[in-house]
């Protein structure tokens, strides 16, 4: 049962009376008249192999206040290009796919390389930021969701609570941030936030005292969330970085130019479950260990832009402060793990928090070996000042792929 507590700098739409879909849907439809609605999903192409796609696609056809869905498809080879046409045909709604690593859009990228505003990196904030600039340039809606499309627990509601707080006219928020808690098979989960993200808040603002913005960051229940929503206006001006730091990224670039009011957080689902990666102890540039160093980083950075001053010192006493606060958390939610029938295994928990602490003081040597390093793309408003039709070319590129 939901608890209805305003906690934190910005305002949290719990999930009260489990209101039924269908009257939530019909407030939407009814919203859809002055605010058409987007949704982008990236994807990869191995995720249409994998057990949620099908599924997800299926729940989302009998979505009627969509204007338009805009998939981003990445690792993608020409016949597997065709094959994820075939298989999106279901929709009902108008649909583009933008085949990330096709010629055409390569070109477009190529393109926007000679000026240097490329995404240096593939992966999910890059297919992010292409389906982004796809929606501003086909300019049909004036907001967009965005989900991961890897959620074996998906229900048509998460799409509607998501919508909800960005799209009803006596709502004011221009930005909407997913949560839930992640448990599967009698197991919980969200390793990453509940391990490193939440108690490494907690140890910045022993370390550093509290500020403005790690206040904002920790009203987030869960700031890892890969489901967000957004009002046009904000998709122009959004830099994203291209590594696993975008979803911290994003919130803190809504830190930056707009006011707490304008933006909140909407209970979407209960239980969540999604494809889980591999903890990758012996490999930094996979799984959750790269996740965790590249989280670290954008946290590392933005406290620099905002003032903080980094040193070898500080960077030990926060590494000993998270250390201690991550494992204190962790016997709450081995309790509240107990209390609710699921598993947790302390022991391999404690392990992957002393990885976590290690990625903490790898992302701080390497902020001190290339400083002025940042992961983030340009928005598309400087894309755009600095190649005026980039928008068309680009929706040029998607329409040839398509009749291809
Ligand atoms: O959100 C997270 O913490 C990471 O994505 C890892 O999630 P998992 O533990 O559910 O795989």
């Amino acid at each position: 049962m939901a608890d209805f507590a305003q906690g934190g700098m910005i305002g949290t739409l719990h999930n009260l009376r489990n209101r039924p879909l269908e009257e939530l849907e019909a407030e939407l439809m009814d919203a859809s008249e002055e605010t058409p609605m987007t949704l982008v999903l990236p994807c990869l192409y191995s995720e249409l192999e994998g057990p949620a796609m099908g599924p997800i696609v299926e729940k989302l056809s009998e979505v009627k206040y969509l204007k338009e869905i805009v998939i981003g498809l990445d690792r993608a080879d020409r016949l597997q290009f065709e094959h994820a046409r075939r298989f999106f045909e279901r929709l009902n709604q108008p649909h583009r796919i933008l085949w990330n690593d096709g010629p055409r859009l390569r070109e477009v990228d190529a393109t926007i390389a000679q000026k240097g505003l490329e995404p240096n990196e593939a992966g999910k904030g890059r297919n992010v930021w292409y389906c982004m600039g796809y929606f501003l340039a086909s300019g049909q809606s004036k907001a967009m969701a965005l989900h991961d499309c890897d959620i074996v627990t998906y229900e048509r509601e998460l799409l509607s609570r998501l919508f909800f707080p960005i799209v009803h006219p006596a709502l004011n928020y221009v930005f909407a941030k997913g949560y839930y808690y992640r448990a599967a098979e009698g197991r919980l989960n969200g390793r990453v936030f509940r391990l490193l993200v939440a108690p490494l808040l907690r140890a910045m603002k022993m370390t550093l005292g509290t500020n403005d913005y790690l206040s904002y960051m920790s009203s987030f229940r869960y700031a890892l969330s890969g489901e967000f929503a957004m009002r046009s206006e904000v998709v122009s001006s959004l830099r994203i970085p291209s590594d696993w730091g975008l979803e911290i990224g994003t919130l803190s670039e809504m830190h930056r130019s707009y006011a707490p009011h304008r933006v909140c957080q909407v209970d979407i689902a209960d239980a969540y479950d999604h494809k889980h990666q591999p903890v990758s102890e012996d490999n930094p540039k996979q799984g959750l260990h790269r996740m965790s160093t590249d989280i670290c980083k954008a946290f590392i950075r933005k406290l620099a832009v905002n003032g903080t001053v980094f040193s070898p010192e500080l960077f030990r006493t926060l590494k000993a402060c998270y250390y201690r606060t991550a494992l204190d958390m962790l016997d709450h939610y081995y309790s509240d793990a107990v209390m609710a029938g699921l598993r947790l295994d302390r022991h391999e928990e404690s392990q992957t928090i002393e990885l976590f602490a290690q990625s903490l003081m790898h992302a701080g040597e390497e902020f001190f070996a290339h400083p002025d390093a940042s992961p983030f793309i340009a928005s598309w408003s400087r894309v755009v000042s600095a190649f005026p039709d980039i928008l068309s070319q680009l929706t040029d590129a998607v329409a040839a792929d398509s009749a291809s």
